[in-house]
This record gives structure tokens, sequence and C-alpha cells, in this order.
């Protein structure tokens, strides 16, 4: 439903030349939730005002419902437009224009007649359960409120596909899960294609189906959420997560690890774990098998569509040849074993 192929986006002020998106490549197939993930000044923004053509791509070609959009003439794209709906950070309404004024906006300009209008904005209203709105200015709405306005004019045209630019980014926790209920719900009864860009990993993690993590204008990876939450390649998508699951050593611990193992030191490791590592009892084992005991420094078990994943921050107590024999062990039953360093004995 969307392709981006070979995308590249240059800005020049002046003599400052700014790569904002690197060769991108991207297919969402129709019916999908998709988010893209990425720090400040990644390049998320510039991606997905490609997909509608806000920012015009440098280089490539953007497929949206089967046609190439960077061809089109201004009124083609136009008329490709009322096909892709958008969504802002800040919600972007008309403040002069009461909810229904605001949601059946994009109907006027295609011309529609007022009887037409009706018959779309009121079922629009209620699908976004603000029925009894209507005649409310944006200026007396909540934000969840305004956001739900302008879900609602964004879905007017009957779009095959939305794009959500930070869309909760300005809400509380509370609203915010309110607001991506809605998206799932239109995503499932309507069908309709969803691209969202986001720096919160809660949002990937409650809605979307695959997850692209964005870096210096390079898309780096591109995973099914519950892969990319079990077992992100980059050390980018484990930054994201650890801080996501806020799985850090103590800082006391931090403060006495050392990069190298020494004569009398112990590895200190994070591992994650899903699937049936998660249900086996490795530690005891690891005891038994390698004579290894393991001191657990933090553990938690999260939830994430359907999956469940094990995270623990652990000691490894054993002589050099134990612990290594302990790693190979954990690693050759699918887990995920990092060394975050190693810590001078006690004994
Ligand atoms: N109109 C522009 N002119 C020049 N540089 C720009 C322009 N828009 C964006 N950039 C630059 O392109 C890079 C990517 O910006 P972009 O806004 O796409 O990132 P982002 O991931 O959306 O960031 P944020 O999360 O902070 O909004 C940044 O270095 C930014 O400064």
């Amino acid at each position: 439903m969307i392709e981006l192929n070979n995308v590249s986006k240059t800005y020049t002020n002046g003599s400052q030349v700014v790569h904002a998106l690197k060769n991108a490549n991207l297919h969402i197939p129709k019916g999908a939730i998709h988010g893209v993930i990425g720090l400040s000044g990644a390049g998320k923004s510039t991606l997905i005002r490609c997909v509608n053509l806000l920012e015009r791509p440098t280089e490539g070609s953007v497929m949206v419902d089967g046609q190439d959009i960077t061809r089109l003439s201004a009124a083609q794209l136009n008329q490709a437009r009322h096909r892709i709906g958008m969504i802002f950070q800040h919600f972007n309404l008309l403040t002069t224009r009461n909810v229904f004024d605001n949601v059946a906006f994009p109907l006027e300009l295609t011309g529609q007649s007022k009887q037409a209008i009706k018959e779309r904005v009121e079922p629009l209203l209620k699908l976004v359960g603000l029925a009894d709105k209507a005649s409310q200015f944006p200026a007396q709405l909540s934000g969840g409120q305004k956001q739900r306005v302008a879900i609602a004019r964004a879905l007017a045209n009957e779009p095959a596909v939305l794009l959500c630019d930070e869309a909760t980014s300005a809400l509380d926790p509370q609203t915010t899960t309110s607001i991506l209920e809605l998206l799932r719900d239109i995503n499932q009864t309507l069908g309709i294609t969803i691209l969202l860009i986001t720096h919160e990993m809660e949002v990937v993690k409650s809605i979307c189906h695959r997850v692209s993590l964005i870096s210096a204008g390079e898309l780096v990876e591109d995973a099914e959420v519950g892969d990319f939450f079990t077992a992100p390649r980059t050390q980018l998508g484990r930054d994201f997560l650890n801080d996501f699951l806020q799985l850090t050593p103590p800082k006391e611990l931090v403060e006495r690890l050392q990069s190298s193992p020494g004569e009398r030191t112990h590895p200190v490791v994070r591992l994650t774990f899903s699937g049936d590592a998660v249900s086996t009892p490795l530690i005891s084992r690891l005891a038994r098998e390698c004579g290894v005991d393991v001191s657990i420094l933090q553990a938690k078990v999260e939830s994430i569509q359907e999956r469940t994943l094990g995270l623990m921050i652990a000691e490894l107590l054993g002589d050099a040849q134990q612990t290594r024999q302990a790693i190979t062990y954990l690693e050759s039953h699918q887990l995920n074993v990092e060394v975050l360093g190693h810590v001078q004995r006690n004994d």
C-alpha cells in the first residue's frame, strides 16, 4: 500500500547541506500499522512527509495505493492526497470553525453538497466519540478531543492511508491510550493502512504490527514488533529497548564495572529471552551444568503482543572458564547475552 523506493531527501540552507533521508526503502502492506521510531533529528518527520509529498524527495519514488505520486501533475497529486489522511502532534485544527465545520472542511474543498457533508460528518463524529461536541470550538476541547476531531477530519475523504506524525506526543498517558485504541479500531474496522512516527516505544508496543528504526536518515532495522522487542539487531535498537524496560544496572554497580576481565572478576550480564526460554529453569541448570552461581540484580517479565519477554541483569559467579561456558550455554538456549562489564570478586 505504501512503498518508498530508494528515497533520499537533502536540505540545502546556503552552504549547509543536510542529508535528512538516505536511500530509504520501506514496504507497508495494505491493512498494516507500521511504526517508525528514532531519536530527535533522525529524519522521522521528513520520512512521513515524503509519503504525501509535503516534502518532495530529492531522489527515489513513493508509491501509494499502486500509484507513483512523485510523477503526478499538481492536479493529480491534489486528487491522490484525498486517499492519504494525516494527523499531527499539535492537531492543526481551524480555530475559527467549530468541530462539525472542521471535519466538513475537506469535503467542502471537494465540492460536496450540504446534505452529503452532513451525512458524512455525523457518523464520523460518532465514530470518534464526539457526536455531542459538534458545535463546540477547538479552544473548548481537551487535547484528546482535539486529536479526535483531527482524526475525523483525516477520515472525511475515505483515505486508504492514515499518516500519524507524533500524534500522541502532546497527550498524557491515559489520553494517549484512548487515541491509540481509536486508531487500532479504525485500522480494524475500516481496513485503513496506518504509518506512524514516534519516539516512544510504548506507542510501537501498543498498536504497531511492524516497526522500522531510523538513525541519521537511514532505516537501520525493520522487524515484526515482537521480534524487535525480543531481539533488536542494532545497538540503537537495544538502547531503545533498555530505556523502555528501564533495565539498567544499579548506579553503584556501574561505578564498579570494568570493561575487561581481570584476575579476580565476575562478568555482569544482561539476559533477554523469549519463547520457551522464559519457562525453562535455565538458572538452576547453569549451576548444575557449568558450576556457576547466578546472583540476580534485576529481573522482569513483559508481555509484548502475545509474546513473553524475560529480562535479567545478573552476576555470574565462577572462574573464567566456568563463566565462559555458562555464556555459551545460555546463548545455545536462544538467550541474548550482553556482557555489561566485569566486577571484582568480594571473596
Ligand atoms: N526544512 C529543513 N531545512 C533544513 N534542514 C531540515 C529541514 N527539515 C528538517 N531538517 C533537518 O533534517 C534532519 C531530520 O529532521 P526531521 O525533522 O525529519 O527529524 P525528526 O526525527 O522528525 O526529529 P524530531 O523528532 O525532533 O521532530 C535534522 O537534522 C533537521 O535539522
